[in-house]
């Protein structure tokens, strides 16, 4: 009897994860078994018959399932799946293991699914057939060189549109993935090699035959966890973005990595899911790494729950050393830190928005004789009086109203400019400030200052597009106007909270070269984007500066079920509709907690977890800045809260037309058209955001009639 060592590839998680707790508990009882002794009796450990590739091993785990392996040295096995018998069999004569001539890396192939992806397309229209093969102009040899495996070169080959080679890359490993992505994108066959092949290349001279010098490899160890205990296994796969393990597509590299300085900053744009917040952090270690001591770094975004989010990924990346070098805090906390250190004891105390508007609602409703909206007042305030840090009335007279859409004669301007003196005249006198006014305040400070005193070296900013002008004034004036000073990461479709501004406006200067858009979604299937990129309808964005950006080349490598749209009669009708939904879900295998529930409004939230744990599902309302603890259910938040997460499965429930766009939220057309639009804008983002957090299922349902923004094609 001798030992052998399991190692498992990392495709094993999701098989594992399919089977049920008995299964899994059998799956561990053989893996040690395999440990203590492969040849013992009962394993049954044998090459499948036709299998194309002689090292493949299946392997008994009960009556019904059986494990796939790889045998590849004298005592060491790959696990690489659990299936029931006929499934195990089908993968173990199609799956080939070859040692990567470019990484240096194990790659495993699955040869049913390449070949299979094409072979379950629909026929092809005549004129589709006569259409040249995408590649025809890329030799074997080129393939071969950039590193795609020959064996799925003859299907490449047969590709002749973009949308098979999306379904087609899916199933490749990670680098023939980026190269045949990039030569679609039209680079060149040495522009790959450049960019793509000669990075993930390894000095090692390669033995094809060493499997043992290869699994020491980084490209091996960005699909295979080395580790023979399972609950290690699961505990590494379960990592929040065990993505610190994934290759950075090299747009995403050329971004996050580069070594020589940006001359001043930088914007990154792109749609959901394309890794804005994985370059952002990557390159936060990068700058971190080269910083001098006793300069500093700011990690900022627009919410402490989102902030909070940061900090925890950039500690898995980076650990507590790089987590020290680094400033995460959320935009109000900076400002707040500023008159802090100013004010001390006598800073006021900061209200967020919500309170914000019960203040406005409080002056609106005491007015005698013209009825100024709350919404309005707050508008105007926000986007004229605190966006130009405007200070008395005469200023006020002077300021631009630009983007407001309804005009005002002096003598209203003289009500409103009352109404607002009289609003900050009660904050002030409560020891109060708006969030947003203290952005202003600060960055009226900060502005004083000089590059010796200016706090940071380096600004990194996530979800940059819910910034307010006081908020990048701010920014501006905390880091000296240079190298690598600002790195811009963020999405105007994405943004829910009301605030624009282009950044030229602010002194940041991220024309020409300095910008860059990611357009390859990592996250969502290409149904859900199809859906999701419905719901914004032909609404324009802008592109965080003062030109307009869509969505153009945005697509997705992953392909899933089609999304669920459904109608009910009535809330009752749809709540009972979400239970077997999410009863179905997990029948299927996922877990409570890959699971969220989403509704416009906390009413429907909690109306959701009552609904769920009646029927005996375990489900829990996640709060602002909560992180709920594993195992307490299927999660169910407000569409604010959800924003920067995602789930293996959303539901969104209540979008119906008196729902989405929420009445409450709305500035009536009558009271400022444009504001009406702006409002429309945001809710639309909303939904859009909610949809764009699923990996594999959506489903999105109503009571009645459906909201306006379902009207996009579905
Ligand atoms: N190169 C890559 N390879 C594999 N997965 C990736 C890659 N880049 C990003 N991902 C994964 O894609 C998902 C989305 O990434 P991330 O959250 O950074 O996107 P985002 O653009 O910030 O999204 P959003 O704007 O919707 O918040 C994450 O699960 C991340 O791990």
């Amino acid at each position: 009897m001798s030992k052998a060592q399991v190692v498992m590839a990392d495709v094993f998680g999701k098989y594992y994860d399919a089977l049920d707790g008995a299964v899994q508990a059998q799956v561990l009882q053989f893996i040690m078994k395999m440990q203590r002794d492969p040849d013992a009796n009962g394993l049954n450990l044998k090459p499948p018959k036709g299998g194309r590739d002689k090292r493949v091993r299946t392997a008994r785990i009960n009556d019904n399932f059986r494990a796939v392996l790889m045998h590849y040295a004298d005592r060491i096995y790959y696990l690489v799946a659990v299936l029931p018998h006929d499934d195990a069999y089908t993968l173990a004569s199609h799956i080939i293991f070859d040692i990567n001539k470019v990484t240096g890396g194990v790659e495993l192939i699955n040869l049913a699914s390449v070949e299979g992806t094409l072979g379950g397309q629909p026929a092809k229209a005549p004129a589709e057939q006569t259409e040249p093969s995408v590649f025809a102009e890329v030799s074997g040899a080129d393939f071969d060189r950039l590193g795609v495996h020959p064996s799925v070169v003859p299907a490449l080959r047969e590709i002749r549109s973009v949308d098979a080679i999306l379904g087609f890359v899916e199933h490749l490993p990670k680098l023939a993935r980026d190269v045949i992505l990039c030569l679609a994108d039209g680079m060149t066959v040495e522009q790959v090699w450049e960019q793509v092949s000669s990075v993930a290349a390894t000095s090692d001279t390669i033995d094809p035959e060493d499997y043992e010098a290869a699994n020491e490899r980084p490209a091996t160890k960005e699909s295979f966890v080395i580790t023979g205990d399972v609950a290690e296994f699961k505990q590494i796969m379960s990592e929040p973005l065990s993505a610190w393990r994934i290759f950075l597509h090299p747009a995403q590299r050329a971004l996050a990595e580069r070594k020589t300085p940006n001359k001043g900053s930088v914007r990154v744009t792109g749609g959901p899911g394309t890794g804005k917040t994985v370059v952002a952090l990557h390159r936060v270690k990068a700058l971190a790494e080269r910083m001098p001591p006793g300069q500093a770094i700011l990690l900022t975004t627009y919410t402490t729950t989102l902030a909070e989010l940061l900090r925890s990924l950039l500690e898995d990346l980076g650990g507590a050393q790089l987590a020290a070098k680094v400033d995460v805090r959320n935009i109000d906390k900076v400002s707040y830190g500023i008159a802090k250190d100013i004010f001390g004891t006598k800073t006021p105390k900061p209200l967020g928005d919500d309170e914000i508007r019960k203040r406005w609602e409080e002056v609106a409703d005491e007015q005698q004789s013209h009825r100024w909206d709350a919404r309005f007042l707050e508008a105007e305030w926000k986007q004229v009086v605190l966006a130009q840090d405007v200070r008395s009335r005469d200023e006020y007279f002077a300021a631009s109203r630009a983007g407001r859409g309804r005009r005002l004669n002096r003598p209203e301007r003289a009500q409103v400019w009352g109404l607002i003196e009289a609003f900050e005249h009660r904050l002030d006198a409560a020891g109060e400030v708006g969030v947003t006014q203290l952005a202003a305040q600060a960055a009226r400070i900060a502005s004083g200052w000089n590059d010796e005193t200016r706090p940071y070296r380096h600004i990194v900013v996530d979800e940059a597009q819910d910034l307010h002008a006081a908020h990048w004034k701010l920014l501006r004036a905390l880091v000296p106007d240079g190298e690598d000073d600002l790195f811009i990461v963020g999405d105007a479709h994405q943004r829910i909270y009301g605030n624009q501004t282009p950044l030229s406006a602010h002194g940041i200067n991220v024309r020409g070269g300095r910008s860059k858009r990611l357009t390859l979604n990592y996250r969502t299937t290409r149904q859900i984007l199809a859906t999701s990129l419905s719901l914004l309808g032909d609404a324009k964005f802008d592109d965080l500066d003062d030109s307009t950006e869509d969505l153009a080349g945005y697509r997705s490598v992953l392909g899933g079920a089609r999304p669920e749209l459904v109608e009910h009669p009535s809330t009752a009708a749809e709540l009972a509709g979400l239970i077997t939904r999410i009863e179905g879900w997990l029948g299927e295998g996922l877990k409570e907690d890959e699971i969220v529930v989403t509704a416009r409004t906390n009413k429907l939230v909690k109306a959701a977890v009552e609904a769920l744990n009646g029927a005996g599902i375990k489900a829990v309302q996640v709060m602002s800045r909560q992180t709920p603890e594993i195992g307490s259910g299927v999660h169910v938040m407000t569409m604010h809260r959800i924003k920067g997460l995602e789930y293996r499965a959303v539901a969104i429930i209540g979008v119906g037309a008196d729902h989405v766009p929420q009445p409450g939220a709305m500035t009536p057309v009558s009271e400022d058209r444009l504001q009406h639009e702006r409002d429309l804008q945001r809710e639309r983002s909303l939904l859009f955001v909610a949809a764009t957090r699923a990996r594999e299922q959506l489903a999105i349902t109503w009571a009645g009639k459906r909201s306006p923004f379902l009207e996009g094609g579905h």
